[in-house]
């Protein structure tokens, strides 16, 4: 069953002299619980596709169906209520609200939703080994750690989808490993689509679909 399909998509920035071409008639369509990664060259387009993708950037051209909604049919407040419940983000830089508690920081993405559920954010934090930070601030975590605690935000409402841009880019080896079976086995209990921008190519390996990407241009 398709989740995602993506449209005649085009992405120019800026115009005349600075223009730049960043996507080019892009098309694909993604199934419901698969692992998709994203792969391709340093400036290639892969953010680009990621965050259009996601509903946080408006293609210059084109379209995003997610579930058979047309996001470009949506206005900014539909689109973020669709963001909330279907999407999760994971970026490589963490964006953890700095003067919120690791509890707090995971619980973001509950508020004005029905899901009240302390007992999955628990869940989460002892999957993630963070339980024993869960009143710490950002500031008072490693790296690795921001990264699971960005994570948990990410998965607390059981997202759909779940996009990420290079998750473990910023991890050490044992910790990136942890974070990826953490996603998997989150995908597999709940029939998660996880769509991933990596330049790791054992990542790659684990992939039911590689989509690769060369100035704008899929290459199958
Ligand atoms: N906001 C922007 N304004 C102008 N040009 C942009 C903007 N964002 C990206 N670009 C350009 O679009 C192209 C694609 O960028 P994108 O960030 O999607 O690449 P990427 O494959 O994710 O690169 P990296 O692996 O380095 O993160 C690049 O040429 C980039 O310079």
């Amino acid at each position: 069953m398709t989740i995602l399909k993506v449209k005649n998509l085009n992405k120019v920035y800026g115009k005349e002299e600075i223009k730049v071409k960043a996507l080019s008639n892009i098309n694909l369509e993604i199934n419901k619980g698969e692992f998709v990664v994203i792969v391709g060259k340093s400036g290639s387009g892969k953010s680009t596709l990621l965050h259009i993708m996601a509903g946080i950037e408006t293609p210059t051209n084109g379209d995003v169906i997610i579930d058979d909604i047309s996001i470009s049919s949506l206005n900014e407040k539909e689109r973020s209520l669709l963001r909330k419940e279907k999407i999760g983000l994971i970026f490589q830089s963490y964006n953890l609200i700095p003067v919120l508690t690791v509890e707090e920081n995971i619980k973001l993405p509950t508020i004005n939703t029905n899901n009240k559920s302390d007992e999955y954010i628990n869940e989460l934090m002892d999957l993630l080994h963070i339980s024993d930070r869960k009143t710490h601030l950002p500031s008072q975590l490693s790296g690795g750690q921001q990264q699971r605690v960005a994570i948990a935000r990410a998965l607390i409402n059981k997202p759909a989808i779940i996009f990420a841009d290079e998750p473990t880019g910023n991890l050490d080896t044992k910790t990136e490993s942890e974070v990826l079976q953490l996603l998997k086995e989150s995908q597999k209990k709940y029939n998660q689509t996880i769509i991933m921008i990596t330049h790791n190519i054992d990542i790659a390996k684990y992939a039911d679909k590689v989509i690769k990407i060369e100035d704008g241009v899929i290459r199958e």
